[in-house]
């Protein structure tokens, strides 16, 4: 199987690289990398060397593509492919293709029926979702399945990571600003707070932090905006709530999903405060139990303070595939009202994941 990878050093194709190496899916196809900058230079793992990744020629003799370049290279290539006849299967991270009627939003461990049913059905194009919509039901798919969810709403907690590579450094380098402009006093236990206070919102107002990528300050402050405008006052990212989200799990009558997506300075893992009616009052303890059983990789938390603090975070949880689900409990506004925090790293499976084990499935097919 000849396996194109376009995007390979990105935030996301990086990623999508440790995994597939740690996974060893490399064994059994025959990798070619294509990038948009660097073409002609060697390639990893001894590959040849780059192609150019807007080559036609060239990618039409691929049998599967996997892209995490973006969705600018998306539009641009994936028209020209299929007009120039290529039949291949196309995986992708960018959002273009998602709500395409012949694309398959992937999700394998949540929506493996709907997936098997597109393969039957010839479908060629399968595109992994928005990072906080496969990490909520990667979270909380148990109540799904169990047909339980009468709406859901999501307060998020996105990290710098979402944005990109630029963004995730951008965000340290505003922490060393707003570190340097008061060093000095920290230093002196005597220092009055207040001037500590004064001379951060300086630099958070001021024009010596690196904004470049974000556009504001991330570091010590919060954007309540992620994506572009959309229609009824949503961002584009709230909008992918509850679109994603019922093509995701193919559902017959839509769920409704809304929320806030909101910036916050983590480094790489999404946190999601999640509402969630039911449509019956259903104990807590079945609750759990629907939720821990749903996939080997979600992780209930006991809702104790001690727990939450050291497992329910992103510095507990990055780099894993782990995604915990706590602070669950029945609302103040009544029994069928559930609340919900979960955390999971949005480069595995909100990202790469789900590329890496759409291409196992292809590999299984053959
Ligand atoms: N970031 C995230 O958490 C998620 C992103 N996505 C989607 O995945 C797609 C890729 O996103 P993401 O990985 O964040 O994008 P990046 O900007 O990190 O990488 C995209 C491309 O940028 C080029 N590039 C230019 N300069 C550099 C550099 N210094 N280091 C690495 N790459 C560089 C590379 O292409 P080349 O080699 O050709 O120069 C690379 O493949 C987007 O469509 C995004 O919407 C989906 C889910 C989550
Ligand atoms: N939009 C998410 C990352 C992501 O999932 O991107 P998209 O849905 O555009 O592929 C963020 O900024 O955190």
């Amino acid at each position: 199987m000849k396996v194109g990878i376009v995007g390979w050093r990105g935030m996301v194709g990086s990623v999508l690289m440790q995994r597939m190496q740690e996974e060893n899916d490399f064994q059994g196809i025959e990798p070619v990398f294509f990038s948009t900058s660097q073409a002609g230079q060697p390639a990893p793992m001894g590959a040849g060397t780059l192609k150019k990744a807007e080559d036609i020629a060239e990618l039409k003799k691929l049998d599967v593509i996997i892209t995490c370049q973006g969705g600018d290279y998306t539009k641009a290539v994936h028209p020209e492919l299929r007009k120039a006849g290529w039949q291949g299967y196309w995986i992708d991270a960018a959002s273009t293709l998602r709500m395409a009627d012949d694309a398959v939003i992937i999700l394998d461990p949540v929506n493996r029926q709907v997936i098997d049913k597109a393969l039957a059905g010839g479908v060629k194009d399968y595109i992994g979702g928005n990072c906080t919509v496969s990490l909520m039901l990667m979270g909380l798919g148990g109540l799904f399945r169990a047909g339980l969810v009468e709406w859901v709403s999501s307060m998020t907690y996105q990290a710098a990571s979402g944005a990109g590579a630029p963004n995730m450094r951008e965000l340290l380098s505003q922490m060393g600003v707003l570190h340097g402009s008061v060093a000095s006093l920290l230093q002196d236990p005597g220092s009055a707070i207040l001037d500590i206070d004064r001379k951060v919102t300086e630099q958070l107002r001021g024009n010596e932090l690196p904004k470049k990528e974000f556009g504001f300050p991330l570091a010590g402050n919060l954007l309540p905006w992620i994506d572009r405008e959309v229609e009824d006052g949503q961002s584009r990212e709230e909008w992918k709530g509850y679109a994603e989200t019922n093509k995701i799990l193919g559902a017959e009558k839509p769920i409704p999903v809304d929320g806030l997506c909101v910036r916050v300075g983590a480094m790489r893992c999404h946190s999601q405060a999640i509402t969630i009616k039911l449509n019956k009052n259903v104990p807590i303890g079945e609750l759990e139990d629907l939720i821990s059983n749903d996939n080997q990789w979600v992780e209930l938390v006991p809702n104790t303070k001690a727990d939450s603090l050291a497992r329910l975070t992103p510095a507990a949880v990055s780099g894993t595939l782990s995604v915990p689900v706590g602070r669950l409990r029945k609302m103040k506004m009544g029994p069928q009202y559930l609340s919900a925090f979960t955390c999971g790293d949005q480069l595995l499976w909100g990202a790469a994941e789900p590329l890496r084990r759409m291409l196992r499935i292809l590999r299984e097919r053959k």
